[in-house]
């Protein structure tokens, strides 16, 4: 049995009483491990039915799925093809929640390494704009790696605290997740780290710090608009009492009653320090009740109707398109309606790369910004070399040259280790005589290559490249 630290464990029976008992037994049993269907790749029944992985749903998300221990789901090309997201399975119920829209514009807030991002991109189906933010540079970058292998076109991920964002986008936002940084203590059974750094002290460090955030995130979330707010760990002083401090410091919002879920326990209020009834209608996740790790979470409203959308300042697109002639060039020749992006016009330059950025965006001067939007590629001299996001982000029925390589087969293997595979090929693949081939394993896009000569030059990006 892993080791809890014992002042956890005494609150945690003060706390729970007679259930104690069954909340400790919980932590000899295996945790549950879950994967999340992304659906801008594939349907979630549909790859269930033909998925490599035994699996069965997670009651609470409809493209959540548990799998078994042994499996690798991880260690398997579609997982490079962003075919799915590995996820504790209590992390999808915050999404679901949230339940974003096509179209809307979603703030992400404390968003690395990508679970929720990933998650409210598939839902949004690339329609609408959704702003992934992380306050550590690092895990910034993760982030943005997240966004790119899961095809995502409409995410911008940026690197600042709360408090900047918040000047640049007041009442900007249709939802916000602020998935707070918090003690962990959902997360001990999987996370030593946790549970070494916790005190009584950090728990009341990490209380005034989803204080100051939320402050924040209030500030960005349009007169009308949702925000879920969500920890991993079970301190009712990170949970139930700093909504309570929130409603009382912010009469505008109330809790939503997104009623009864199955696997969702309701809020304790009566460890709040007014025990209000109304935070009964914020959720619990039980390990010792539910397949999945602890967790709370909180859809809060804003009162009042969004006006009309205040004037911005636009980001300034490039306007003589001779810039990026090479890359009309290279979208002509290999995609069915090229149009679907020559006819766009948010088209940025830093230095080489060329980036397409979401409809509506503004003008992000002076935030540090990691992917400004989907990065097409880098202009070079007289040719332009498509990135590995657009790769992922195109289907096959989007491209004129394809290559689809069984995920089972040796090809698809030289081809993640970075290797040239040479003709006659033995998998279906529509090939002219040389040019840029999106490269697919069983229908789902992975990657360039470029063919000359019968031989397929491998633009596996070097860094993802398998051992
Ligand atoms: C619970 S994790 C987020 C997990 C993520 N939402 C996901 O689903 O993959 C909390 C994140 O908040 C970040 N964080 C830490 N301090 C912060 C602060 N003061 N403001 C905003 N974010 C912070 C952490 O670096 C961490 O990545």
């Amino acid at each position: 049995m892993i080791q809890l630290p014992d002042k956890f464990m005494e609150k945690m029976e003060g706390l729970l009483g007679d259930e104690y008992r069954a909340f400790l037994k919980s932590y000899e049993e295996d945790r549950a491990l879950g994967l999340r269907i992304n659906p801008l790749k594939a349907e979630p029944l549909e790859f269930v039915k033909n998925s490599p992985f035994l699996l069965e749903p997670v009651p609470w998300a409809s493209e959540g799925f548990y799998y078994k221990a042994g499996q690798r789901p991880g260690k398997h090309p579609y997982h490079e093809a962003g075919v799915y997201y590995i996820q504790e399975p209590s992390a999808m119920a915050v999404v679901e929640l949230l339940d974003p829209k096509p179209g809307e514009k979603i703030l992400d807030l404390c968003a690395a390494p990508g679970g929720k991002t990933t998650h409210i991109a598939g839902k949004l189906k690339g329609d609408g704009f959704l702003l992934s933010n992380e306050i550590h540079p690092a895990r910034a970058k993760i982030l943005a790696q997240n966004v790119e292998r899961m095809g995502i076109s409409n995410a911008v991920v940026t690197n600042e605290d709360s408090q900047s964002l918040s000047l640049k986008f007041p009442e900007f936002f249709d939802r916000i997740v602020v998935d707070a940084p918090c003690s962990g203590e959902g997360m001990f059974r999987k996370d030593e780290a946790a549970r070494l750094e916790w005190s009584p002290d950090h728990v009341a460090v990490c209380a005034r710090r989803q204080n100051e955030i939320l402050f924040h995130a209030a500030e960005m979330l349009k007169p009308g608009g949702t925000m879920v707010y969500s920890t991993c760990t079970f301190s009712p002083e990170e949970n139930e009492q700093v909504m309570e401090g929130f409603l009382l410091s912010h009469p505008d919002f109330s809790i939503v009653d997104r009623g009864k879920r199955p696997g969702l326990s309701p809020g304790m209020a009566l460890w709040s320090k007014t025990g209000s009834e109304e935070l009964k209608k914020t959720y619990r996740i039980w390990p010792h009740k539910s397949e999945g790790e602890g967790h709370f979470l909180a859809v809060l409203k804003r009162g009042g109707e969004a006006g009309p959308e205040r004037k911005r300042s636009c980001p300034s697109y490039l306007k003589d398109k001779s810039v990026w002639k090479e890359a009309e060039v290279f979208l002509k020749e290999l995609l069915v309606k090229p149009e679907v992006f020559t006819d766009r016009k948010e088209y940025i330059l830093f230095g080489e790369q060329l980036y397409l950025l979401p409809p509506e965006m503004i003008d992000l001067k002076g935030i540090k910004t990691v992917r400004p939007g989907l990065h097409m590629g880098t202009i070079k001299k007289n040719r332009f070399e498509p990135s590995h996001a657009l790769a992922l982000c195109l289907k096959k029925e989007d491209v004129l040259q394809w290559a689809d390589i069984p995920s089972d087969h040796e090809d698809m293997m030289k081809y993640l280790k970075g290797q040239t595979l040479s003709a006659p090929f033995s998998w279906p693949a529509r090939l002219e005589q040389k040019g840029w081939v999106l490269i697919l394993t069983d229908g789902f896009s992975i990657g360039f290559g470029k063919l000359a000569a019968g031989i397929l030059k491998n633009h596996y990006p070097k860094g993802l490249r398998w051992m």
